[in-house]
């Protein structure tokens, strides 16, 4: 396996965002790392999927620098498959000719070997999900945008699907932004974490936990548990008991949007 993990996929300066008077992103700065995993939190409405839209070229930034590596792609709380299209053609959609065979593959991979001929409406939601990142992870992203992809899961069929998402991570090692709206699973995920409220970054953590991060051998690590306490007062879960961190500097450069070389 290589051992990219030093190319920046991700550079975001200065971004801002607005839609009309409200501003949602205001002086957003972040970078990630080919092979890092940054999970992103925070209130509902505070534009965490603005951001990630924003990185996938979906929005334009009012201002600011975002650059991404150029093959980036989105993985979404549901699977948005082609019922109309067998799974290995969901997963291969769009790719030139010489490259369809890596669809079997990837869908090994997820687990979901021999499913090639079946119709997505025989999946379940996890193994729908799945196909979904078999889609994501066949194009090889640099970066992997996941905007809530566990969310609709079951609690077993969320852990499982995270413990796999984790293992291709690491063996891809794409850089990776989650939105979730779940602590443990951003402290279980991820090397590092943030949480982002009234437009800016209130917490910007690493979380240096070794890995693989079971469910069970994380569920009672004391550090695992300060984290969970720290960020689950950030989001105003729990009483404070210390000062919220100042958001990072501000700055309003001109709008752009470009692919880092
Ligand atoms: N295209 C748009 N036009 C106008 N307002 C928008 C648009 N997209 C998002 N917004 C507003 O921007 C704010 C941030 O939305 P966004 O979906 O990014 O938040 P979020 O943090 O992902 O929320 P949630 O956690 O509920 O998914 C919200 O107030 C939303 O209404």
């Amino acid at each position: 396996m290589s051992r990219d993990g030093h190319e920046v996929a991700v550079r975001v300066r200065g971004l801002r965002k607005a839609f009309g008077a409200k501003t949602v992103l205001d002086g957003i700065d972040l970078e990630v790392r080919r092979g890092e995993f940054f999970a992103l939190l925070g209130p509902s409405g505070t534009g965490k999927t603005t951001l990630l839209r924003v990185l996938a070229g979906l929005e334009r930034p009012d201002a600011g620098t975002v650059l991404t590596a150029p093959r980036v792609t989105t993985v979404y709380q549901e699977p948005r498959l082609v019922v109309a299209r067998r799974v290995l053609a969901n997963v291969t959609l769009g790719l030139p000719r010489s490259e369809r065979d890596k669809g079997s593959r990837m869908l090994a991979e997820v687990g979901l070997g021999g499913r090639e001929r079946a119709w997505p409406a025989t999946l379940s939601g996890g193994e729908a999900q799945r196909v979904a990142l078999a889609r994501a992870l066949v194009r090889d992203p640099q970066v992997l945008l996941l905007d809530e992809p566990f969310a609709a899961l079951d609690a077993l069929t969320r852990l499982q699907a995270q413990d796999l998402v984790a293992e291709l991570c690491a063996r891809h090692r794409p850089a990776v932004v989650l939105v979730t709206h779940d602590v443990d699973e951003a402290v279980r995920l991820a090397d590092r974490v943030a949480v982002l409220d009234d437009g800016a970054f209130v917490v910007d953590r690493a979380i240096d936990l070794p890995r693989p991060r079971g469910a069970a051998s994380t569920a009672s690590d004391p550090a695992v548990l300060e984290h969970r306490r720290e960020l689950l007062t950030r989001l105003g879960v729990l009483p404070a008991s210390d000062r919220v961190t100042p958001p990072s500097g501000r700055s309003g450069l001109t709008s752009d949007r470009g692919v880092i070389a």
